[in-house]
C-alpha cells in the first residue's frame, strides 16, 4: 500500500508517534526524513526559525501555500492560541491526502483547513466563501515559480495588512530571486533573510521575512 514516499512517511509517523502529539509527529518525519528518505519538508532546523517567528507574531487567521505532507502545517498549529486558523492550500490530491490523514493523527484537524486546489484559484475566494477579512501570517512553501505571483495576488485581494508577515522559505534553493527583488525593492514591504540549511542536508538555504507595511 505505501507505494509513494510521501504514504512511506505518514506510516512511519502512524507506526513511531503519539496520537494527538504534535511535537512527536513533527520529530518522527524528521527522523524518517534523516534516516530514511529525504522529504520537501521546512525540517527541524528552518522550523526553529518558523517556530520563533510564528510565536513573536502570535497569529490568528493563517494561510500556508504547499501543504505537501503536512509537517509545516502541524508545525504551526501546534503553536497556535484557541481559536487561531491555519488555513493551508494543496495542488496535489496524493500531498493532500497524506495530509489530511497527519493533521488529523496529530490532533491538530481544528486549527488547520486544507484546501486542495489551485493557489490562483482559491486565494480570490478567501474573503467570500472562507470568511477571512485579511491574514495574519503567510507561509509561502509551494513552487518557487509561484511565490510573486501568488504575493501579488494576495495583495490585489486586499488580504495583507499592516505588519501581515510573509515568510518564505527556501529563497536560497531550490530559490525564488524574482519573488526576493520585488519584496526587497518594492517599498511595500520590510525584508529580514534567516540563513539556515536545506532540510536534511548540508547545503545553506534561508527563510525571507517581509512585513507588509499596510
Ligand atoms: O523545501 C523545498 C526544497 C526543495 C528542493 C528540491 C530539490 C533540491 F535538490 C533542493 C530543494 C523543493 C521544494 C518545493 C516546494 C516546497 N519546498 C521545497
Ligand atoms: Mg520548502
Amino acid at each position: 500500500m505505501n507505494h509513494t514516499k510521501e504514504q512511506r512517511v505518514l506510516q512511519y509517523v502512524l507506526d513511531n508517534a503519539t496520537r494527538g502529539d504534535p511535537q512527536s509527529v513533527v520529530d518522527s518525519i524528521d527522523n524518517y526524513c534523516n534516516k530514511e528518505e529525504w522529504a520537501m519538508n521546512v525540517g527541524d532546523q528552518k522550523g526553529l526559525i518558523l517556530d520563533n517567528i510564528v510565536n513573536e507574531s502570535n497569529p490568528c487567521v493563517l494561510l500556508e501555500l504547499g501543504t505537501y505532507c503536512g509537517y509545516s502545517a502541524v508545525r504551526i498549529a501546534r503553536l497556535l492560541k484557541p481559536g487561531a486558523h491555519l488555513y493551508t492550500v494543496e495542488f496535489n490530491p496524493a500531498f493532500a491526502a497524506v495530509a489530511k490523514q497527519m493533521i488529523e493523527f496529530a490532533g491538530v484537524q481544528d486549527k488547520v483547513q486544507i484546501l486542495e486546489g489551485n493557489t490562483q484559484d482559491i486565494i480570490p475566494q478567501l474573503k467570500k466563501k472562507y470568511e477571512v477579512d485579511t491574514l495574519d501570517f503567510v507561509f509561502i512553501d509551494h513552487w518557487k515559480d509561484k511565490y510573486l505571483e501568488d504575493t501579488k495576488l494576495l495583495e490585489k485581494c486586499n488580504l495583507l495588512r499592516k505588519g501581515t508577515v510573509v515568510l518564505a522559505d527556501n529563497v536560497i534553493v531550490p530559490g525564488a530571486p524574482d519573488f526576493l527583488e520585488y519584496v526587497r525593492t518594492c517599498g511595500r514591504y520590510d525584508c529580514t533573510n534567516y540563513p539556515s540549511f536545506l532540510e536534511y542536508m548540508d547545503e545553506k538555504d534561508a527563510l525571507e521575512k517581509a512585513i507588509f507595511r499596510g
